[in-house]
């Protein structure tokens, strides 16, 4: 069946003292195709930890996660980068996606290269399109990550990951640090993509106005767990 989705997982740090924290307590999820639902949630409720494992950057203690039917248990870290075709994240640390001793448009061209049948010209427009929907100057792209801003960063990590045109578009905290209007841009620039090419997104925030504006379903997270689940009518 077509989706991300989660059952039933969970997964536990090994903690000081040695204590363990458990940091998602038998969480399950499922991202429909086209879907928008927004993550929300008090600092430490987990949030991120169930983006990582959504994406594969960890893997669960328990339960399973299937993309598009397929179950990933035991996925192997090229077998994910596989599917980055159609499963792309945007953390707030920007530098885990981006070289930051590399050009913005050498960064993003990498990604294109790999993961689209694109020729030279079709990236080239591509970028551009994403720049002007972004309200970006084009000549950030020369610029090397490092010397950009965490906000910028953001930013271009999020073109840099539709420049793939992804099924799944996991964002976290893409919002948090911008201000009014670059805000609004980026918000105007989800909405345009989710109608223009029914990506699903997982948005996580602590911005309630954003998810209310965005999303179909809002869940909210606590002490590692989904305890609520809000769904617009
Ligand atoms: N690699 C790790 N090792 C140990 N503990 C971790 C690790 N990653 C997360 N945690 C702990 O798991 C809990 C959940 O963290 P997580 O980052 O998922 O929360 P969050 O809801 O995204 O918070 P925030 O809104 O502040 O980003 C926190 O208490 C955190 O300290």
């Amino acid at each position: 069946m077509d989706g991300l989705i989660a059952e039933h997982i969970s997964k536990t740090y090994a903690g000081t003292h040695g204590l363990s924290f458990a940091a998602l307590r038998d969480v399950s999820i499922r991202l429909e195709p086209g879907s928008f639902t927004s993550l929300v949630g008090e600092s430490g409720s987990g949030k991120s930890t169930l983006a990582r494992l959504l994406v594969g950057l960890e893997a669960p203690d328990q339960g399973a996660i299937f993309l598009d039917g397929e179950d990933t248990s035991g996925w192997s870290t090229e077998d994910w980068r596989k599917r980055r075709t159609k499963l792309q994240a945007v953390f707030q640390d920007a530098s885990g996606t981006l070289n930051p001793m590399r050009s913005i448009r050498s960064n993003v061209e990498e990604a294109m290269v790999n993961l689209t049948s694109l020729s030279k010209r079709q990236r080239r427009e591509r970028v551009g399109e994403l720049m002007e929907l972004t309200h970006m100057e084009e000549r950030l792209l020369e610029i090397p990550a490092r010397q950009l801003s965490g906000g910028e960063q953001r930013r271009l990590s999020l073109v840099r990951a539709m420049s793939i045109r992804p099924k799944y578009l996991i964002l976290d905290e893409v919002l948090s640090g911008l201000d009014l209007i670059s805000a609004d841009a980026v918000m105007r620039v989800l909405e345009q993509y989710h109608r223009e090419f029914d990506c699903a997104f997982l948005l996580i925030t602590h911005d309630m106005d954003s998810a209310y504006r965005l999303s179909d379903t809002i869940l909210t997270m606590q002490a590692g767990q989904i305890v609520r689940v809000g769904i617009k009518q």
